[in-house]
């Protein structure tokens, strides 16, 4: 387990670059299965949940060449699916959740996948309902092993048909997509999630020659082709940093611009942080966040306490709620913070409490935060960072905090943010791996 220092109480002044999209990341390589051609892809993030994916795409077989930085190529010609059999695939697969999606073009290429329970954040249950019901609906048969915690998907032939997801599952809706493409006929998904990640994914697969309409949308009419052909594809900078991004400039007072940010992809992400009183610029498709000494969180028009809760988009992502649930904290008001998706993701507001921050636990998918407007500064103490977003939310807390601070289990943090304490330091943090 890996830890950082930090020394807080230094405000931060320069650029902070948004790399590629962690989530997008995740879909597009999986979709390079889809075909035997070349697939190259720009703007990867270097980070663990890439790099083991991509790992096990070589250990299937693909070919995967390193162009420059954050560019490779892939060619899915021969695959190996005896690499679903071994103990280092169940190993690898278990350690990130966007393994799941290699099912959806396994299946449809090879007709068969199998794949251990994913790993991913410990952030409640997690369950993959969506993924299997709408691989059953395009007629492929599901089994579960209790014995070895294997799910497996088979299908002679895919037909396209009509279905209606339980839920809008990001990662379900991806899967169930990739194995459309290749079956016969045409495929309604409805109540589909359509994050940008999901627009993306259906972008790269019309370029390599699916069907799709109604990208975007949580209707999507899919007409299934016999093959897919090579493309280039280019990943949208990741909104989650971004958002984490604005967050880290409110709590530290710092001055931070953000350079080519899609805002147009950002959905409701910027007026959400403005309802908390923070200043931004949009300068082009940059965002400049200017040094603030206070910024007030906004009440609802009756006057009521203003709440933040998550929904699918283009409601307001749940990745970003431990983050607007630490800016509150050295805000001017009150926050209700209500984390409607996840069953265990707020447990990590112990470790703000400690550090001084006024927060109540309602009960495990609402807090309440009471904004100490920087009359009182966190104080630094030694903690570990649960998830990815609660680690980043440490890590703030850590920057604004008087004294220094240990995280510990920062892995969780490098599965998603590449190289963030070379880029915090590079414009003034003192961060430290130990
Ligand atoms: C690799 C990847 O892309 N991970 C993202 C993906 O995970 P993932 O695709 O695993 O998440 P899902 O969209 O399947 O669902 C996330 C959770 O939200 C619940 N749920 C989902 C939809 C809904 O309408 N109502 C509802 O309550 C689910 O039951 C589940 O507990 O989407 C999540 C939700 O945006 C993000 O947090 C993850 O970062
Ligand atoms: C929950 C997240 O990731 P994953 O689905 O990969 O665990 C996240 O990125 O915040």
């Amino acid at each position: 387990m890996a830890s950082i220092q930090v020394e807080g109480g230094h405000p931060l002044k320069g650029t902070l670059r948004p790399q590629g999209a962690k989530n997008e990341a995740l879909q597009v390589l999986c979709a390079t299965l889809l075909t035997e051609e070349e697939v190259t892809i720009h703007n990867i993030p270097n980070i663990r949940d890439v790099n083991k994916l991509i790992e096990i795409l070589q250990d299937l077989g693909v070919r995967v060449e390193r162009l420059a930085k954050g560019s490779y190529r892939f060619q899915a010609k021969n695959i190996n699916l005896e690499y679903l059999e071994t103990p280092a695939f169940a190993q690898k697969a278990a350690a990130l959740r966007g393994s799941v999606m290699i099912l959806g073009p396994l299946l449809a290429r090879f007709g068969y996948a199998r794949i251990p329970k994913p790993g991913g954040d410990k952030i409640g249950r997690r369950r993959l309902d969506t993924h299997f019901l709408g691989l059953q609906n395009l007629g492929a048969d599901f089994q579960y092993d209790p014995a070895t915690g294997y799910y497996s998907i088979q299908a002679r032939n895919l037909r396209g048909t009509y279905m209606l997801l339980d839920e809008a599952s990001v990662t379900g809706t991806a899967n169930i997509i990739m194995a459309a493409v290749l079956a016969k006929g045409t495929t309604t998904i409805y109540h589909a999630a359509c994050e940008p990640y999901i627009q993306q994914l259906c972008h790269m697969l019309v370029r390599m020659g699916a069907r799709i309409s109604g990208i975007g949308s949580n209707l999507l009419t899919i007409e299934g082709v016999e093959a897919l052909g090579g493309t280039e594809h280019s990943i949208l900078p990741d909104m989650i940093e971004i958002g984490s991004f604005i967050g880290l400039a409110a709590m530290t007072g710092s001055e931070i611009t953000i350079p080519n940010c899609h805002i147009d992809q950002l959905g409701c992400i910027p007026r959400t942080f403005q309802r908390m009183g923070i200043a931004m610029e949009f300068r082009g498709d940059d965002i400049y966040i200017p040094a603030q000494s206070h910024y007030e969180i906004d009440t609802f028009m009756d006057g009521s306490i203003l709440t933040i809760s998550d929904a699918p988009w283009p409601g307001f992502t749940p990745d970003l709620l431990s983050i607007v649930l630490v800016t509150a904290i050295q805000a001017r008001g009150t926050l209700l913070v209500h984390q409607k998706m996840f069953e265990s993701r707020l447990f990590f507001v112990d470790k703000l409490i400690d550090m001084g921050a006024q927060i109540i636990l309602c009960d495990p998918h609402r807090a309440t935060v009471i904004g100490l407007d920087k009359k009182m500064p966190l104080r630094g103490i030694r903690m570990t960072s649960p998830d990815i977003r609660a680690g980043v939310a440490l890590l703030i807390a850590a920057l604004s905090a008087e004294g220094t601070s240990i995280i510990d289990n920062v892995e969780q943090i490098d599965r998603g943010y590449e190289n963030i304490d070379g880029r915090l330091n590079a414009i003034g943090a003192k961060i430290k791996r130990l």
